[in-house]
């Protein structure tokens, strides 16, 4: 262990890191900034989730802290040392998106060709190969041609091999893409069993409901940066708990809505109160969460879910339906799921990357 990692849990630290892919050639026309200055840390113990949309910067990230390619600005650290060194690289086991075992191997044979490849003997080989089958579930099969098995077996060895010499953190690329739901649940359970055993895991996803259900913390990342960073508990999420923010889903009565008035009067008077409440928005302390819709054909009226900061916020909104006139119908809690935070936050950057 070295000092600093003694003096502190966190196995990856990250900050204000910043890769810069630089254009010029005849295939690529400018700069690419695919990180912005991320920061974030995972701590020893922590399955930690990096969850973003496509070109955020996920996989970038992931090959600076195994040293793949260079950072252009900022630090990343693994253990204490150095993101790329040879002393770090050792500590980490490393699971490709899509890890391609040579068509001849059995699942065995491929377990001692990645173990000769991390210069571990023979007895040792064939040790952690029994211990790590029967981790993964493949005990009883590992004498089969790999060409025999779904993907989601071929996943699980995947894992294996990711984990012959014994690291401290795991790092999955997309761990459960292209696996049925069968598949999925069996790599999962795998990753809980890891984490039971002491493993730090940090994973690259884009399915959220995955990291969902698998990880303790979470970083969500897009165009480069990292939106928010923390426990899942307190992102919305299938363990969450209640948090400082109050989501709200609201009904209302719209002014002088009469459905005989026909669409467009109805219309109207929407507009009028939802420019009220927006101009609540404007001033930061409400965020609109879901869209307006309708009540239903017969009554006009109005139902929508916001993000209040506080409860000061909620009174400020149901202030500003009364001075539109509007009566307020239903008032109801709403706990933030994951996909309303990430969605939220993705939305939110993209607008202001348009503005
Ligand atoms: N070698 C490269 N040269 C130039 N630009 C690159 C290179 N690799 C990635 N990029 C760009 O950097 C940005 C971040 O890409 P990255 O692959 O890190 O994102 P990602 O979050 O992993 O996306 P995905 O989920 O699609 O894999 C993208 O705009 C991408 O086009």
């Amino acid at each position: 262990m070295s000092r600093s990692e003694a003096s502190s849990s966190s196995i990856i630290s990250v900050d204000a890191l910043e890769k810069t892919y630089r254009g010029g050639t005849f295939l690529r026309r400018g700069d690419v900034h695919a990180l912005r200055g991320v920061s974030l840390q995972a701590d020893r113990g922590q399955v930690f989730g990096l969850l973003g949309p496509n070109g955020a910067g996920k996989t970038t990230l992931i090959k600076i802290l195994l040293g793949v390619i260079r950072s252009t600005g900022g630090r990343a650290s693994l253990f204490g040392l150095p993101a790329g060194s040879a002393e770090a690289r050792s500590r980490v086991g490393y699971l490709p998106e899509s890890l391609r075992v040579d068509r001849h191997h059995t699942a065995r044979s491929a377990l001692r060709f990645y173990g000769k490849l991390s210069r571990l003997d023979s007895d040792t080989i064939g040790q952690r190969s029994d211990d790590l089958l029967e981790l993964v579930g493949l005990k009883g099969r590992d004498r089969e041609s790999v060409r025999r098995f779904s993907k989601g077996m071929l996943q699980r060895l995947g894992l294996a091999q990711a984990l012959m010499h014994d690291p401290d953190l795991l790092i999955l690329d997309e761990p459960t893409d292209g696996l049925d739901p069968v598949g999925r649940s069996e790599v999962r359970r795998v990753i809980e069993r890891l984490r039971d055993a002491g493993k730090t895991i940090f994973l690259n996803s884009h399915i959220l409901h995955e990291v969902e259900l698998v990880c303790s913390h979470l970083a969500i990342m897009a165009k480069g940066n990292v939106l928010a960073t923390g426990p899942i508990a307190e992102m919305g999420g299938a363990s969450s708990s209640d948090h400082e923010t109050i989501a709200v889903e609201m009904e209302f009565e719209l002014p002088h809505a009469d459905s005989s008035t026909g669409g467009d009067s109805v219309a109207g008077s929407n507009a009028a109160v939802e420019e009220q409440i927006l101009s609540s928005a404007v001033e930061g302390s409400v965020q609109w969460f879901a869209d307006p819709v309708d009540l239903d054909s017969c009554r006009a009226g109005y139902r929508c879910r916001l993000l209040c900061a506080d409860r000061a916020a909620v009174d400020q909104i149901v202030d500003r339906i009364r001075s539109a006139d509007g009566s307020l119908i239903r008032l109801v809690p709403h706990r933030q799921t994951l996909e309303e935070t990430f969605m939220r936050l993705v939305e939110s950057e993209s607008m202001a990357a348009m503005s």
